[in-house]
């Protein structure tokens, strides 16, 4: 189907025109001049708060981007999305991760298949595993209780369940069997290394989490481990009976949508947790690749993780769109980047949990939506998406907050924080404690949004002050609470970024489900690992590599000092 591209169409200009009118206004100015601008531009859906009103935009700028939604056919696309249409046209499949999340007894048929059915069978198969580690009863070769889990993956078989597993940390289920879990994800080998030097092979499990099974990061720390654990339980006096299948049945669970490369592999087929290829690998934490988070919160928990998630997929699919957070949320990005030339967007949670919140966004956002092309393969002729990254706030405020405050660069910043915490805390006095220190904080994240707003007008008036002591303002924000951080408002929080993500890629007419853009690097890599192992020449190789490959090699035949 042809359609102008969305710059052409008459939302995108009206846009243009209305940003000409309003661009240059200060931020405080939309306060003076609106009253009540909490109550008309923040939405609640599924535990979570968004307040959108220190975006320096009015009720006609939101209109005129509801207009622009609607031009682009994001009702129809979120419908598509959800229905399972073969959206992600480069590659050819649906993007279904939320059938990950539908209850058991919901229905999506998808071309003749019954996913749900299909999806929670991989869960439940998930259960099973995580009861035998829960009751000690998953043992290593020795007979030993499984005790350490390590997780070998990287990008999104690693973001998600890295960043879920701390955030929900305190949801450990009583009485069970502990296990630890752990994350390695460098091909250096640093994070492994220093696992192997302290984890006791006879109770360490690893995961071998990779969609495809041949990212060579995880290939080549999974095969390291294999050779620790066969070094250290095989041969010499060692127990009797333990062998290299029993070794590789105990020690190894693979989580992959390519059962022949696990199996290949040497994964037991009973140990396998296979997933589709219509789940991207930065949406896949919602199926076996969030075994780990499994092992930490247990599976209860998992499904209310799932369970927030699917709250907030039925919000995305029902609520209007100027009441849908997914959409709003997008609308704020586009407006800001599109009109407002804002191309630095800064993620920054206040409470210690989220840590790794930021990291999981970089990939969510900026390898779905780092596109130059449309769906016709057409450079597009507007931005898409911003430079995204961030930090917990607290910390940030003492690092890079100089910058938002008073560098030279627009960012859009979205602060995160639960409205209450630590009202459980069983010791009166070390809960009135935490719960003032989470006051604090709560304090720092307002403030910190007031102060990018409103600049120097947030001072009492002290009369002239130099140039350094002074504070432009006029940074727009997007504040989100979370009713409290608990695995279903998590659910819900994470997919509302993924929808974001997918209705700003509506509007813009990319393909936020491929990654191309990090296939060049890997073949690169491939031949400069050829060279610098001596396997190849140095010909046609540009002078600034060939100086760094020389480097190597004059520091490698160099007598160790
Ligand atoms: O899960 P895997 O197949 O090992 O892929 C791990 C990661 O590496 C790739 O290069 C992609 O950029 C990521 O989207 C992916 O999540």
């Amino acid at each position: 189907m042809s359609h102008p591209p969305v710059e052409q169409r008459g939302a995108w200009r009206a846009l243009a025109d209305h940003a000409d009118e309003i661009g240059q206004r200060h931020l405080r100015d939309f306060f003076t001049d609106q009253q009540g601008r909490f109550a008309t531009f923040s939405r609640q859906a599924a535990g979570l708060t968004l307040d959108l009103s220190k975006q320096r935009w009015n009720e006609t700028t939101l209109s005129l981007l509801l207009e622009l939604a609607r031009d682009a056919g994001v009702p129809n696309a979120i419908r598509g999305l959800l229905a399972g249409e073969r959206l992600n046209l480069s590659e050819n499949r649906p993007a279904l991760h939320t059938a990950l999340r539908l209850p058991a007894d919901a229905r999506l048929d998808v071309e003749g298949e019954d996913l749900v059915t299909s999806v929670h069978a991989t869960l439940d198969r998930m259960a099973s595993m995580v009861e035998r580690f829960h009751s000690g009863q998953w043992r290593g070769a020795t007979g030993k209780p499984i005790r350490d889990v390590v997780n070998l993956g990287v990008g999104g078989s690693d973001l998600g369940p890295l960043m879920v597993t701390h955030a929900l940390a305190d949801y450990r289920p009583e009485g069970v069997h502990r296990i630890d879990v752990h994350f390695a994800s460098t091909m250096d080998g640093s994070q492994l290394a220093d696992y192997l030097s302290r984890l006791n092979p006879e109770t360490t499990l690893f995961v071998l989490s990779s969609k495809s099974f041949t990212t060579i990061d995880t290939m080549t720390n999974a095969r390291t481990a294999r050779d620790w654990l066969k070094a250290r339980l095989l041969g010499g006096d060692r127990e009797e009976g333990v062998d290299e299948a029993l070794v590789m049945r105990q020690h190894f669970v693979g989580v992959s949508a390519s059962p022949e490369k696990m199996r290949e592999w040497g994964i037991a087929d009973e140990h396998q947790l296979e997933f589709w290829e219509w789940v991207g690998g930065r949406y896949s934490l919602w199926g076996g690749i969030g075994l780990p988070i499994a092992l930490v919160v247990g599976m209860q928990n998992f499904r209310e993780l799932l369970a927030g998630a699917h709250d907030m997929d039925r919000h995305f699919s029902e609520a209007e769109m100027s009441d849908n957070l997914p959409v709003l949320l997008a609308l704020a990005g586009i407006w800001n980047v599109n009109f407002l030339d804002i191309r630095a967007h800064s993620i920054l949670p206040y409470d210690g949990r989220l840590e790794y919140f930021a990291a999981y966004l970089e990939q969510l956002e900026m390898e779905s939506n780092g596109k130059s092309v449309n769906h016709d393969g057409e450079p597009v002729g507007y931005s898409t998406c911003p430079v995204l990254w961030g930090q917990l706030g607290p910390n940030a405020q003492h690092a890079f907050y100089q910058l938002l405050h008073q560098g030279t660069q627009s960012v859009e910043c979205d602060f995160i924080a639960p409205r209450v915490r630590y009202d459980d805390v069983a010791d009166p006095a070390t809960r009135d404690h935490l719960m003032s220190q989470h006051r604090l904080t709560l304090s720092n994240c307002f403030a910190q949004s007031r102060a990018l707003m409103l600049g120097d007008a947030a001072l009492e008036d002290e009369g002239p002050r130099p140039g350094h002591k002074r504070y432009a303002g006029n940074q727009p924000s997007s504040t989100l609470l979370l009713d409290r951080l608990t695995p279903r408002t998590l659910g819900a929080l994470v997919a509302l970024y993924e929808h974001k993500v997918f209705v700003q890629a509506t509007i813009w007419d990319i393909n936020p489900f491929d990654q191309w853009g990090v296939e060049l690097g890997k073949t690169l890599a491939g031949e400069t690992q050829r060279i610098l192992e001596h396997q190849a020449g140095l010909d046609g190789m540009d002078d600034s590599t060939r100086g760094l490959i020389e480097a190597v090699w004059a520091a490698e035949s160099r007598e160790p000092e």
